[in-house]
């Protein structure tokens, strides 16, 4: 196979760790996408998690292919939510939206789903015969939340860690042992990217990469 370009379409540094620490060669690229939801993807947050990593990943290739790129790329673009009792939590508005959220997952299980999307392009010298294609999957793991009162509600907002995290917490940050008691499935999961579920899919683009 020839060598393959991994992009990983996200600014999370969260993803790009998660990457890195798995020995994958990788560039960044992060283009601005639409990430308001239709009505119905609302109710089927697997879908909807897909669908918002389609389009990250997708801009960011229609950027390169615009750019002319030459090569074989896979791009890898995810979106991670909080869902409780069917309720989608993306990131906080602002530090009173974070306490609401945090307010409500206290003493719950919620789920955390990341969509993952791959789209592999062939782009020869001859750009006629652009390839393209892409897969994507939804994983989803349990976190189980302690019971949380306001002081340690607030104590927490303080440590600045939920305004850019979906259910304006992080698993692996500082003090997110104040919140979590127990997650159930896989733990990079709930940081941003099921790292090993992608590798074990598309390993052998991996190994091309290499
Ligand atoms: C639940 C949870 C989320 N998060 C993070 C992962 C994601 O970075 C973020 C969810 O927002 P996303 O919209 O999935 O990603 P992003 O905006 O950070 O990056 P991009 O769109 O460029 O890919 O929340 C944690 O770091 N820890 C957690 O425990």
């Amino acid at each position: 196979m020839e060598k393959i370009d991994i992009v990983l379409a996200s600014g999370s540094p969260r993803r790009k760790d998660l990457m890195e620490r798995e020995g994958v060669e990788f560039t960044v690229r992060v283009s601005e996408v639409d990430e308001s939801l239709e009505p119905d993807l609302l109710r089927q947050p697997e879908e909807a998690a897909k669908k918002l990593a389609e389009r990250k990943a997708r801009a960011v290739l229609e950027e390169m292919l615009n750019e002319a790129y030459v090569g074989t790329a896979m791009v890898v673009g995810a979106d991670t939510m909080v869902v409780a009792d069917g309720v989608i939590y993306g990131k906080p508005e602002d530090e009173a939206d974070a306490r609401r959220i945090l307010g409500e997952l206290s003493g719950r299980a919620h789920q955390v789903i990341t969509g993952v999307s791959v789209w592999l392009a062939g782009a020869p010298a001859n750009e006629e015969d652009i390839s393209i294609a892409f897969r994507s999957f939804a994983e989803t793991s349990h976190v189980f939340f302690k019971e949380l009162d306001e002081e340690l509600i607030d104590r927490y907002i303080a440590t600045g860690e939920p305004m850019d995290k979906a259910g304006a917490y992080g698993v692996q940050g500082k003090g997110g042992e104040m919140l979590v008691e127990r997650v159930a499935g896989d733990f990079d999961n709930v940081v941003g990217l099921p790292v090993k579920r992608l590798i074990a899919e598309f390993g052998e683009f991996f190994e091309a990469a290499k």
